[in-house]
């Protein structure tokens, strides 16, 4: 009898638990998947208890998503050598500036044939510039990358709300059975082999999402908000997103973001400002800052105390305007 392909998810933060769901009743569902689902955990302890014991026993991550039960046949496992160990596939879905160090964890220990998927939205900075976060794996596991994303906030996936996700794969072969793992009657997913575009468009709406939350802060209108906006996964991260809710506050409170990641997000992390951070280095090492008018002002407003009520005038004097 074939064996099924054996599922790890590296994460379980908001989306990793979301996912979660889907995941795990995907693979008890279709005979190509090994029902049990390993998902790494970074442990903590949440009124006295072990986070993973919670999801274990209660099956439900009470921190990260909670009021959704997780399928009994996602096990959290807090070793994350452990957990990946002997997947055929690895589901990357951590914050982005943790995944150097889940990769080294995990390099020694994972199968060489195992395919990766990244859901993780961010951007690094390479010696040579930007690198996508699935080259960063790539390059520090040598396996083969594919990557997931599109206008999903985690919450809403978990409450079963219709959405469209998209595949970012390269070759032929491991494209059906990812969209296999991941599709479900509320979450529909296109496979399409321009991954890199996939990826760089979810890293980036992530500062303009910072943006739109500054307009919302400042009290601006719809149409100054659209201005910064584009399509699908833009507009709903400008809407709905972590990003855009923090951003209107610091907007509105004159407190720092990190202040106000502690404050409202309960552990979740926004990848906006470090994405504005990263993508500014990048820009400024290739003299092109000036072509990005709105990116730089999110990055001078977050990291250089530049007043946010300036923001606006970022797109008063764009340079397409002139
Ligand atoms: N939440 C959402 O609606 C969506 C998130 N994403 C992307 O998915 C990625 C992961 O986001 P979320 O699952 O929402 O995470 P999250 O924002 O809920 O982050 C918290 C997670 O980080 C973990 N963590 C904290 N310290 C850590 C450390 N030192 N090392 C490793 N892990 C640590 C926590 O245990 C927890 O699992 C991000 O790149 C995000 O942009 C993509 C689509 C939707
Ligand atoms: O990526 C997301 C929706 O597609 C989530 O955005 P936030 O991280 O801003 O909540």
């Amino acid at each position: 009898m074939a064996v099924g392909k054996k599922v790890c998810i590296i994460g379980s933060g908001n989306w990793g638990s979301a996912i979660a769901k889907i995941v795990g009743a995907n693979a008890a569902k279709y005979d190509q998947f090994d029902t049990t689902v390993n998902m790494w955990v970074f442990e903590e302890m949440i009124e006295g208890r072990k986070l993973t014991e919670i999801i274990n026993i209660d099956h439900e991550n009470v921190k990260y998503l909670p009021g959704h039960k997780l399928p009994p046949n996602v096990v959290a496992v807090p070793d994350l050598a452990e957990a990946a160990k002997g997947a055929d596939i690895l589901i990357f879905v951590v914050p982005h500036q943790f995944i150097v160090r889940v990769c080294d964890t995990i390099k020694d220990h994972i199968k060489k044939e195992a395919v990766g998927m990244s859901l993780i939205k961010g951007v690094d900075e390479g010696p040579e510039g930007l690198r996508l976060i699935s080259e960063v794996i790539k390059g520090k596991l040598g396996i083969t990358m594919t990557v997931l994303m599109g206008a999903n906030i985690a919450n809403e996936v978990a409450e079963e709300k219709f959405c469209e996700t998209t595949i970012g794969c390269k070759d032929k072969v491991n494209g059906p059975i990812l969209k296999e793992l991941m599709q479900t009657t509320n979450f529909r997913v296109t496979v399409v082999a321009e991954a890199d575009v996939v990826e760089i468009c979810g890293a980036l709406k992530n500062i303009v999402a910072v943006g739109a939350g500054f307009c919302d802060g400042l009290g601006f209108g719809d149409n100054t908000k659209a201005a910064s906006c584009g399509v699908a996964d833009l507009i709903t991260t400008c809407y709905g997103g972590r990003n855009r809710k923090i951003a209107e506050a610091f907007a509105k409170t004159g407190k720092t973001i990190e202040e106000l990641e502690i404050e409202m997000l309960n552990g979740q992390k926004l990848q906006g400002p470090a994405t504005a951070g990263e993508v500014n280095r990048i820009l400024k090492s290739k003299n092109m800052v000036d072509k990005f008018p709105l990116f730089n002002a999110v990055y001078q407003i977050c990291f250089n105390g530049h007043p946010v009520t300036d923001f606006i005038s970022c797109l008063q004097n764009h340079p397409e305007h002139k």
